[in-house]
């Protein structure tokens, strides 16, 4: 006969293996807490461990990124470039995960496919897809924001004969865990599918060998230069030197980046000192182009128009055929609304002959045959086919997980109509469950190396203050969750992020041919953000039933 196998219970269970997730994993294991973690992946790194693609790498300035540097948890890891590539990232991960002695808290290559809020326990019964079974007092979600891979809706994916793949599932080098596999592209036609972050990183590095590259474009993006370079020992060693006062700097700033503001509006100025100030910015390593305009880039159209002509000026002088440079030029939205692709060498491609650039707006991709692809009456054969389409952001890895809460609720249907959240943190009728780097939270439009940690600390103080308490279920009140909603969609339909279809607007298709948008990311900044968690935490947690 069978034996019953007891499901394992802990206090806390961390999904992911992220940076997000073994911080949290490692704060809450040195307090004392028991925490098992798991990751679907085979290592630590999250983000860092599934996109391999040539070319991948950061657009936030690395030692700025690197909490677990700036901590002082690893003091001495050395950056060599100021926007590190995906190796390096990978290495940063696994030197971090031994510094923390952190593996050994998690199971690896396990998904959680179930998690099942017990009213009689007050605990989380959690599914595992080795068909094994963990109870928790505590849920908590570092699943990522960019982690759930999206594909293309397209007729025919599967009948394609030649080689393909999602960039963020890279074919891996099978001598070394954390290797990519050296494609030679250099007798090889290729098609990227897709222009975001992504497709812009792997294009060029694709067209320096490819026999033939065709980029199937959708809709273009601004790009602009990421300005990398290498960092000196010299560099290194004055950072170091710095690492309290950059942490306190990018804290300081609405999106943890290190750059200044510019207190001045676009329409304060005139034309010669707009042109000096972009002209500075464009050469400027990094995202000071789109932190360091004028303070209302993103809610003035006006001052918007400004710094997206000069821009869409800069393409095309950098493009040589006028009618491929105004197809690279995005005409559907403002400068900045979406997330800036950082570029190096992206707009010169297009000047190779081996490049072409096909529009796929006004005629869509109609199907992937055993060759290539179809577009309208035009076929293009193809040896290699790369998916650069993205990710189901935010709630996408979330929505994977049949996740229900008091009364059974799915937490898809009740986020069916948008995330409905308190902080960005916890969900009404999900008790004891956190959602890091989460819809609605102050961690997602920010960088994440930065925000992800500052959160995990708040995450972990109020499970101090719980435990120290005798309290064991924390929930958000209906009115608290409802306001802090509202604020967030406000905040958001103040700015013209609501004219991009970037992928922190969830949008939903009604069967009527109605539409709706909503923000799944805080916008007011992220030391408004901390500064609304700390003084919600210096009221004894405002807004949460804690018993
Ligand atoms: C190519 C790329 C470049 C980026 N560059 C930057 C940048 O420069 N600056 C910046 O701030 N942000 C950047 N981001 C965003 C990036 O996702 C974050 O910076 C950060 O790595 C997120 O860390 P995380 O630990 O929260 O999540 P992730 O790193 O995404 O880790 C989540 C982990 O959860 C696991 N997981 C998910 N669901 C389950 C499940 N059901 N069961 C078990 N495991 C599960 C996944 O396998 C994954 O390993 C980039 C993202 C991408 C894709």
């Amino acid at each position: 006969m069978l034996k019953k196998v007891e499901a394992r219970s802990v206090d806390a269970v961390v999904i992911g293996a992220g940076i997000t997730g073994m911080y949290q994993t490692y704060v809450l294991r040195e307090m004392g807490f028991s925490v098992q973690g798991y990751d679907g992946s085979s290592n630590v790194g999250g983000t860092w461990y599934w996109n391999r693609y040539p070319g991948c790498r950061l657009d936030t300035e690395s030692y700025a990124y690197g909490y677990f540097g700036l901590k002082g948890i690893m003091p001495e890891w050395t950056w060599t470039e100021r926007f590190a590539s995906q190796p390096t990232m990978l290495r940063y991960c696994n030197y971090a995960a031994d510094k923390m002695d952190i593996r050994k808290d998690y199971q690896f290559n396990t998904r959680v496919s179930r998690a099942h809020f017990n009213e009689s326990t007050d605990m989380w019964d959690l599914g595992l897809d080795d068909g094994s079974e963990v109870s928790c007092r505590y849920l908590i979600s570092a699943v990522g924001p960019l982690s759930a891979t999206r594909m293309p809706n397209i007729a025919g994916i599967e009948d394609f004969k030649g080689e393909s793949f999602h960039t963020s599932r890279w074919p891996r080098d099978p001598s070394d865990p954390n290797g990519a596999q050296q494609i030679d592209f250099s007798n090889k036609r290729v098609g990227v599918i897709g222009t975001g972050a992504t497709g812009v990183q792997v294009i060029p590095i694709v067209a320096k060998s490819a026999k033939e590259l065709v980029v199937f474009q959708r809709s273009p993006n601004w790009c602009t230069p990421l300005g990398n370079t290498p960092i000196t020992e010299d560099e290194m060693v004055k950072l170091r030197s710095e690492y309290e006062k950059i942490l306190a700097f990018v804290s300081s700033t609405p999106t943890g980046f290190p750059y200044e503001r510019n207190m001045k509006k676009g329409s304060q100025t005139t034309p010669e000192e707009r042109q000096e100030l972009f002209e500075s910015l464009y050469d400027m390593p990094g995202y000071g182009i789109w932190l360091s305009g004028y303070r209302d880039l993103l809610t003035s159209k006006a001052s918007n128009n400004y710094l997206a002509e000069f821009i869409a000026n800069k393409i095309r002088q950098r493009v040589k055929d006028p009618a491929t440079a105004e197809k690279l030029i995005p005409k559907d939205h403002p400068f900045g609304t979406k997330r800036v692709p950082m570029e190096t060498y992206y707009y010169e491609v297009y000047n190779q002959p081996n490049v072409k650039l096909v529009d796929v707006r006004e005629t869509p991709i109609t199907r992937v045959t055993p060759t290539g692809l179809q577009v309208g009456d035009k076929t293009y054969d193809l040896d290699v086919i790369v998916y650069a389409t993205g990710f189901d952001a935010v709630t996408g890895s979330l929505d994977l997980i049949d996740i229900r809460g008091r009364g059974g609720e799915p937490l898809k249907q009740t986020w069916d109509d948008g995330p409905l959240t308190y902080l960005g943190l916890q969900v009404r009728k999900f008790p004891n469950f956190f959602t890091l780097v989460g819809p609605h939270n102050g961690a997602t439009f920010c960088n994440v190396g930065v925000c992800g940690g500052l959160q995990v600390e708040w995450v972990s103080r109020m499970l101090g203050y719980m435990r120290d308490h005798k309290l064991v279920y924390s929930e958000p009140l209906e009115e608290a969750q409802d306001k802090w909603t509202q604020q967030v969609y406000e905040d958001f339909s103040k700015t013209l992020l609501t004219e991009a279809d970037a992928w922190w607007v969830k949008v939903k298709n009604h069967p009527d041919g109605t539409q709706t948008r909503r923000a799944m990311v805080h916008v007011a900044g992220g030391p408004e953000y901390r500064k609304f968690c700390e003084d919600i935490a210096s009221r004894d947690y405002e807004g949460f039933v804690l018993r």
